[in-house]
């Protein structure tokens, strides 16, 4: 379930009054998410039916969702297809539903691809570096709440739950990540605002075509490499082992070159960034799954699958040169 906080229909129809959107025509609520409370909401003025999605966050503060909510307004009048905050007459787009902190979106057309082909992986990868070059001039700036130093804090919590082989794997690898994040390669990196949690059920597909990226929570400035790191890992691997998918990849890293081409730091720290993908991943899960938050809401995922990938990018790294053409 995804609604928990109850919305009524008084209740939306008062804020399309206050967005001057017209009357209500419908108000239904999602049962898909995990995070927060989610419904579908229509509306029509003038003949014209708007769709929508209205999220009440039940985990981010008034604070902190400026920073998401204007990276998607500014990646929206970029012309990338993301959800765009609908915003009152006097242009604000954070709102306030039920005392929560809310927002109202268009709604995207059509569905996620969980199985997706080369086509699909080639789609995502070119619009994963438009929105990169879209969001060089957007003037906020938060970091990556889950990036380094975040794991150098979480590791230690969660190795009491661990095996001495995976808890030996969790330590040797933020190490090795420390050692990458110091070096001059690491610092030559391009960087800007990522999505970081770009993964299949966070992209929608209507007839096979891109229609749009979304769940921008986890989104700050980090390094583009870690963004297409993030979404090499769950695009383009075999689900449920965790291996490369290698036909997968190459359609995604030459669509993405096609709009960006990768720069030398960028080449030679790809298999580094691999494996802080999914050193990410692995770690928030363990941590969702050991120490679930007070009264939480959240059904863990399985954290043993990104140790799988985790392990199959150490044993065998994938060099960039190897997901692109062979020169003629
Ligand atoms: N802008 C949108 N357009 C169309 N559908 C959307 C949109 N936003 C959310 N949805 C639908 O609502 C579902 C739940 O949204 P989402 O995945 O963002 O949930 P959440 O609880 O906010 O976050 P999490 O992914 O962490 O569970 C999605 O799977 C999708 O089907
Ligand atoms: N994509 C994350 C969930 C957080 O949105 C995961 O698979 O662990």
């Amino acid at each position: 379930m995804a609604v928990f906080t109850e919305v009524t229909s008084l209740d939306a129809a008062a804020l399309l009054t206050t967005l001057e959107l017209g009357e209500l025509v419908e108000l239904k609520g999602i049962s898909g998410g995990i995070e927060n409370t989610n419904y579908f909401l229509t509306s029509a003025q003038g003949g014209t039916q708007r769709r929508h999605v209205l999220t009440l966050f039940e985990r981010l503060s008034f604070e902190q969702l400026p920073f998401y909510l204007h990276l998607m307004q500014h990646l929206a009048a970029h012309g990338i297809p993301v959800p765009n905050p609908v915003a009152t007459p006097q242009g604000e787009i954070l709102l306030k539903v039920k005392g929560k902190p809310a927002a109202l979106v268009n709604r995207l057309s059509g569905h996620s691809e969980l199985a997706p082909t080369t086509d699909h992986c080639a789609q995502v990868g070119a619009m994963l570096a438009r929105m990169h070059l879209a969001g060089r001039d957007y003037p906020r700036h938060q970091p990556n709440l889950r990036g380094l130093p975040w794991w150098n804090e979480t590791v230690p919590v969660v190795l009491p739950y661990m095996d001495a082989e995976q808890a030996q794997l969790l330590r040797s690898e933020l190490a090795y990540q420390n050692h990458v994040a110091a070096s001059a390669a690491y610092a030559a990196l391009p960087r800007g605002p990522v999505h970081a949690d770009l993964f299949r059920d966070n992209v929608m597909f209507d007839n096979g075509h891109l229609s749009g990226f979304f769940d921008f929570y986890f989104a700050g400035v980090d390094t583009w490499l870690f963004d297409l790191a993030v979404c090499l890992n769950d695009w383009c691997i075999d689900l449920p082992t965790g291996a490369h998918d290698g036909e997968r990849a190459q359609a995604f890293v030459a669509a993405y070159q096609s709009v960006r081409p990768l720069e030398a730091a960028e080449r030679q720290l790809l298999p580094a960034m691999l494996r802080a993908g999914a050193l990410r991943f692995w770690v928030s899960r363990l941590w969702d799954f050991h120490l679930p938050r007070e009264a939480s809401m959240l059904k863990p995922h399985d954290p043993t699958h990104f140790e799988r990938v985790l392990r199959e990018r150490v044993e065998r790294p994938v060099p960039v040169v190897a997901l692109e053409p062979v020169a003629a």
